[in-house]
């Protein structure tokens, strides 16, 4: 079945950040869309932004590192009931100097190992990052 009124999606750059084999992630705070779920840190691209400047903006905002963005690591397209997203995932790294993450904007901030990314901790958009990501966090499985 078509959609009626269908609405483009939300744009939105999010982070791949490992650091001594540990990806960081954030969580979702009470009251947004898919509350309480781990996710790569990022959020919405406004209207005219450069994605890899709103996700600069989006890690300083959130959890106050300083990040340089690299190449994308992978795109996804995922139709929630309530919205559709389009999820660009960018490797970045850490800037000489940056602070150590804290959540300023998000429910909670850590670094998590392969063992830590069981998929029904995240939005069900998030598989393929996921699988990617547990295969560079633990090589040999
Ligand atoms: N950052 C991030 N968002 C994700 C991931 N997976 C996933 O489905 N999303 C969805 C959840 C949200 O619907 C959307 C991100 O929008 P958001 O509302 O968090 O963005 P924002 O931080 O700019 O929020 P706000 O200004 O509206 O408070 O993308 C992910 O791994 N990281």
């Amino acid at each position: 079945m078509t959609d009626a009124s269908p609405r483009p999606p939300v744009l939105v750059a999010a982070a791949v950040l490992v650091e001594e084999g540990r990806v960081l992630l954030t969580q979702r705070k009470r009251g947004t869309h898919l509350a309480g779920a781990w996710e790569f840190p990022g959020g919405k691209v406004e209207p005219g932004e450069d994605p890899r400047a709103a996700l600069v903006r989006e890690l300083v905002e959130e959890i106050g590192v300083e990040v340089s963005v690299g190449d994308p690591v992978e795109v996804t397209f995922h139709k929630y009931p309530e919205k559709s997203v389009l999820l660009l995932f960018f490797w970045v790294t850490r800037l000489p100097g940056s602070p150590d993450p804290r959540p300023l904007d998000v429910a909670d901030v850590k670094w998590a190992g392969a063992g830590d990314l069981a998929p029904e901790l995240f939005p069900p958009a998030d598989v393929a990052i996921l699988s990617k990501v547990r295969a560079l966090l633990s090589p040999d499985t």
